[in-house]
């Protein structure tokens, strides 16, 4: 199984807290609205089959279902998964959730869905490139994959680790592995070795002054990248 019990286990111990603006999810939270507007400007989500893979406590695919998508998310960490669906009984929106690889997904309903979300979690896998594929697998010919990660450069460590999780606090110590970052050239290589054709790169800062974060074309640390399965 491609997936790292410790790494599911981080996101379990603090699941209770998912849905807190003000907790380790934070970061999350904060960075939803630019995603979410930039993953529906590309994609256009009304009436669309979506799925958002390593969905965690539901934030971005409830924003989506809320656009009118349907949604379906999975994830490998139960208690995150319990949350996301207990959160869907305060906020009245329809998700389907479940306990489930991306790669046993992929098995199970291959060309299923017209778009694929997997956000801030291939820096969370042993093997990136699988998670990539089984993406791939996932959506029909013509439609949408969208990744966000790390990229990995000596700014990356400075901003991503000791800046948000040693100085500024924003991130728990220990959420990310350096290793595990990934640079665009690589993500863009799995994407191609997969059969999609990679659209846009577009990254993501975040400003510690005025604590705003933005898309701009600077991807030396958090980035998104949008790719279409050839038809
Ligand atoms: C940083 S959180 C991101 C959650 C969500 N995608 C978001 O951006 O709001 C990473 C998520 O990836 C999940 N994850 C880690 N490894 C996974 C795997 N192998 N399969 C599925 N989900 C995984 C974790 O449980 C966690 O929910």
């Amino acid at each position: 199984m491609n997936a790292d019990e410790v790494e599911l286990q981080k996101f379990a111990a603090l699941a209770h807290r998912w849905w807190d603006p003000n907790s380790e999810f934070k970061p999350l939270h904060d960075i939803n609205p630019l995603r979410l507007d930039w993953i529906d400007r590309q994609a256009g989500l009304a009436g669309k089959k979506v799925l958002d893979v390593g969905c965690g406590g539901g934030i971005l695919a409830e924003a989506m279902a809320e656009r009118g998508a349907e949604v379906m998310g999975i994830d490998l960490a139960e208690k995150a998964l319990k949350v996301a669906r207990l959160h869907l009984l305060e906020s009245g929106r329809r998700v389907a959730y479940r306990l489930i690889s991306a790669e046993a997904l992929a098995e199970e309903m291959p060309a299923a869905f017209d778009v694929v979300t997997c956000m801030e979690m291939l820096e969370h896998v042993p093997d990136p490139a699988s998670t990539v594929h089984a993406c791939a697998r996932l959506v029909k010919p013509g439609g949408a994959v969208f990744f966000s990660t790390i990229n990995r450069n000596p700014k990356s460590y400075l901003f991503a680790i000791i800046g948000a999780e040693y100085v500024l606090g924003l991130l728990p110590r220990g959420t990310h592995d350096y290793a595990k970052f990934l640079k665009p050239s690589e993500l863009s290589r799995f994407c191609r070795e997969a059969g999609l054709t990679v659209m846009e790169i577009i990254g993501m800062s975040y400003n510690p002054f005025t604590r705003v974060y933005s898309l701009g074309s600077d991807t030396d640390v958090n980035y998104l990248l949008q790719a279409r399965r050839e038809a």
